[in-house]
């Protein structure tokens, strides 16, 4: 019979007892099992107990008097692994290859019905990675010699495919995680998703949890003064293709990153009539830049390399600042280790601004039907707004033990290089802004992790059953030497 495993307290006993609707249970159940903070203090004690048992399948009270139910409701119990990974894109994806590697069974829920969901949906077509292709490879398989040095979208996400036939992964797609959560008396992870395409439960439980859910997971669209009254079109730049629904519109792009700035080249080399907010500093470098930046990493300090990155930056695009782009104080690669925000690369955009076919404009104070408002006052009229604005982590949404590992935002509580694990048996990849060699790195460390855990668990039940054996054959000797 499948089951579901819930620990619930005081007022759903009559719930249960009264009322036998199933239905109704079963959502007291899942409130139940998404608090949390119910887990440690509760205790329960059931009026009826032999009905609840008979009825409901309730069986079983644990020793810290904690109530725990097993309930026969149409929540399908999955199964039981050591290592479960929650997310299919390149972080899940390397975990799962360098476990395999180590033989650790595993398995990877992914709420989309493909992996690398962001790259292959939600992705504008002109998209190439910035790093060259020696820092974008996932861990035991790096890219082949004829790879492009700066690989397309539809490159990396041929790289993926390979990966996932190579290392035979096999991720279990449709699968909306929706809460995980340690048990401490059974001291396994309880993880419950609902299968997308038939709204039903399924329950699963390991030893390990690595969360690789991705710090892009979702699109943010701040909350601006007015937003809600605008009546043009409005998108996140995930949801931004092509500009070719866009030629000879005014269009809005909000956000100088690197998503905000390529876009306003491509609407623009749509000829839409467009503009882009900038309303912090931000470096611009171009790719060849960070490319040898990174190399010099490897011998120089990062203060001598970013004064060359600068020195070479202020030669290349003279003064920004005319134009609204202003250079923040500390260099590219200490601003991205202080701040997380990574350099925007120059793809072109900025010979657009400088022929002013892109407009830069400073932060929005309020939008209005059919205008934006600017801080200087100044007010236009845009057909569109895309908000390059950035992503968020969403593993807080599901991750009920969130606080031994991720802040409330869902990214890691501690610096790298020891973001990666909490307490637990928890661990996140890729949640570092390291890009892809940081998710690569992530994976191994997790891997080896894993390993060394686990063997010193098998030593430990080693010991216990070397003690146990010594243990019974001192008592057989003694029971021989009785009369
Ligand atoms: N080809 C590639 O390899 C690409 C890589 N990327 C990477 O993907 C990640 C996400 O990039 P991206 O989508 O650009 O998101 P980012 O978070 O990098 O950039 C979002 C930008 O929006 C700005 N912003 C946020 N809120 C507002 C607001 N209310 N008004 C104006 N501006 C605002 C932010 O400024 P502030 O932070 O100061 O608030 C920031 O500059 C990054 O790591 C990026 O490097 C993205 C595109 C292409
Ligand atoms: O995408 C990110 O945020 C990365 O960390 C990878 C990256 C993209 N562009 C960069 C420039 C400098 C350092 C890292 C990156």
């Amino acid at each position: 019979m499948a089951m579901t495993l819930a620990v619930f307290k005081g007022q759903m006993e009559e719930a249960i007892v009264n009322g036998r609707c199933i239905q109704t249970i079963k959502s007291v159940i899942y409130q139940a099992v998404l608090d949390i903070s119910s887990i440690k203090e509760h205790s329960l004690i059931f009026q009826d107990a032999a009905r609840c048992s008979r009825d409901m399948g309730v069986f079983a009270t644990t020793s810290k008097g904690t109530a725990i139910l097993l309930l026969a409701v149409d929540m399908e119990k999955r199964g039981e692994t050591v290592v479960m990974i929650i997310g299919a894109g390149p972080s899940g994806l390397a975990v799962s290859a360098c476990l395999s590697n180590k033989n650790i069974p595993h398995i990877i829920l992914e709420k989309e019905d493909c992996i690398a969901s962001l790259w292959r949906k939600r992705a504008y077509a002109r998209l190439h990675l910035h790093l060259a292709k020696e820092f974008c490879a996932l861990p035991l398989r790096p890219h082949s010699p004829a790879t492009d040095t700066y690989m397309s979208k539809d490159d990396f996400i041929r790289y993926l495919h390979d990966y996932v036939i190579e290392f035979n992964i096999v991720p279990r797609h449709g699968r909306f995680v929706k809460s995980a959560l340690f048990i401490q008396d059974l001291d396994k992870w309880h993880i419950e998703a609902m299968i997308t395409d038939s709204n039903k439960m399924e329950a699963y439980a390991s030893e390990f949890l690595v969360v690789a859910s991705g710090e892009n997971s979702k699109g943010v669209i701040p909350s601006i003064p007015g937003l809600e009254n605008y009546r043009g079109v409005k998108l996140h730049s995930s949801d931004y293709k092509n500009g070719s629904e866009y030629e000879g519109k005014d269009v809005l792009v909000v956000g100088g990153g690197n998503s905000g700035m390529e876009i306003s080249l491509d609407l623009a080399n749509y000829r839409a009539n467009c503009s882009i907010v900038v309303h912090s500093p931000l470096h611009v470098l171009t790719r060849e830049m960070i490319r040898t930046g990174m190399y010099l990493l490897k011998c120089l300090r990062p203060l001598v390399v970013d004064f060359l990155m600068v020195s070479v930056a202020k030669h290349n695009y003279r003064n920004l600042e005319q134009y609204g782009i202003f250079r923040p104080r500390i260099g590219p690669f200490m601003y991205k280790q202080a701040t997380g925000k990574t350099p925007t690369i120059e793809v072109g955009t900025v010979d657009k601004i400088k022929m002013g076919q892109i407009k830069v404009l400073p932060a929005i104070s309020t939008i209005k039907e059919h205008s934006v408002v600017f801080q200087n006052g100044a007010e236009h009229k845009y057909d569109a707004i895309i908000f390059a604005t950035g992503y968020e982590s969403t593993a807080c949404e599901w991750l009920k033990n969130h606080e031994w590992i991720l802040k409330e935002d869902g990214m890691p509580k501690k610096p790298p290089p020891f973001h990666w694990k909490g307490e637990n048996r928890i661990y996140c990849a890729g949640l570092s802004r390291m890009g892809l060699a940081g998710i690569s790195k992530d994976a191994s460390e997790i891997a080896n992790d894993i390993t060394a855990v686990r063997a010193e668990k098998h030593i430990r039940v080693g010991k216990a059953l070397l003690v146990m054996a010594f243990v019974l054959q001192v008592m057989g000797n003694n029971l021989l030497l009785l009369p």
